[in-house]
């Protein structure tokens, strides 16, 4: 299947470095989001990218302003008329994920694959909204996007070999490594890493250390890049906690029960980096 146009749909942090990775392959992007605004936000975020690679000689002025043209704004989703591809990178919920699902298989050309960069969220369920369950597909980046090397890659009940092998080939031309897993709550991922978020938040809740020395036991005593914490303030609490509904539901078993203090933080609306507050203050 020759995919050459691709349409990105959200253009928060995962969808600007979505549409970032694939631009910079070749690609031609349609970056979409409902408000405009959010559009230029994402596009701002391409650019300081690229400019930090121009800044450190990896990449001409030239190729910049080349990757750029290949990104187009996009606030009309009918634009899928013209791409090969779509990734959604919505909010974490299911119920909003179907109605633009519905709309996009409205839109998108019949060849079009449907992919969704969900953490958690069965395919399955989101592929049953459309009238082509078997083009639809799991495609899930890290954050950040641009650095990750993971994709991980998951098929819904009906998705055909064809459109897996399409999706594949897709990661490997932005030189990341797929890896398939089945359509398991949370994945492989999330299965594993959203429980450890939620276990270091149980340890401030209970008063056992602060942030900063939970952070500090698991970057020194484990090796991790970075702290449970200041990773969950990255990753958006807002979207830690839908993925720690989503196993608390699928798997219908209590050891996933989200922590009351992230519920609490994300009633507060300190859902982290992304708006200065988490665990920790980015405004000060
Ligand atoms: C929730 C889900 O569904 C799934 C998920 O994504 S879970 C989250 C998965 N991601 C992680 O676990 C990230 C853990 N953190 C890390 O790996 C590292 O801290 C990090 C790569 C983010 C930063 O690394 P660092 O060594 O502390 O910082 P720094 O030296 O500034 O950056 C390293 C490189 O990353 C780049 N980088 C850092 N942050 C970036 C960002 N937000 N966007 C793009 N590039 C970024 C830097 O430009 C630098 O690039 P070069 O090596 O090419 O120069
Ligand atoms: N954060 C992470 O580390 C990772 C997240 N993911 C997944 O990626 C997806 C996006 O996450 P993330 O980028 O962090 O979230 P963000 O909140 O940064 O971005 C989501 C974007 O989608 C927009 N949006 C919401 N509803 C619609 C809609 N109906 N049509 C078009 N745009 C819409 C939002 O606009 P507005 O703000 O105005 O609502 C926002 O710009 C989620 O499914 C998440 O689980 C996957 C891997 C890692």
């Amino acid at each position: 299947m020759d995919i050459q146009t691709i349409m990105v749909v959200g253009a928060g942090q995962m969808g600007a470095g979505i549409a970032q990775v694939h631009a910079q392959s070749g690609y031609y992007v349609y970056l979409h989001d409902v408000k405009e605004t959010q559009v230029e936000k994402g596009l701002e975020r391409v650019k300081k990218n690229l400019t930090r690679q121009t800044e450190k000689g990896r990449l001409t002025n030239e190729e910049k302003s080349e990757i750029l043209s290949r990104i187009v704004p996009s606030t009309e989703l009918e634009n899928a008329s013209k791409a090969d591809l779509a990734v959604e990178a919505i909010v974490e919920n299911m119920d909003v994920k179907k109605k633009v699902f519905k709309e996009l298989d409205e839109c998108a050309p019949p060849h079009a694959i449907l992919a969704t960069n969900t953490s958690s969220l069965p395919i399955t369920e989101i592929a049953a909204e459309t009238s082509r369950p078997s083009q639809v597909i799991g495609m899930h980046f890290m954050n950040p996007v641009p650095v990750m090397k993971l994709v991980e890659i998951i098929r819904g009940l009906e998705t055909s070999d064809k459109v897996f092998d399409a999706v594949k080939q897709t990661a490997e031309s932005l030189h990341k490594t797929p890896v398939e897993v089945n359509d398991f709550p949370g994945f492989v991922s999330n299965r594993i890493l959203m429980p450890m978020i939620n276990e270091a938040i149980y340890t401030v809740y209970e008063g056992v250390s602060s942030p900063e020395d939970i952070d500090q036991v698991m970057k020194l005593g484990m090796n991790h890049p970075m702290g449970p914490l200041t990773l969950a303030d990255f990753i958006g609490l807002d979207t830690c906690l839908y993925i720690m509904e989503t196993l608390h539901d699928g798997f219908g078993d209590d050891k996933y029960r989200p922590c009351p203090l992230l519920r609490k933080y994300v009633k507060a609306g300190w859902i982290g980096k992304k708006v200065g507050r988490g665990f920790y203050n980015y405004n000060e």
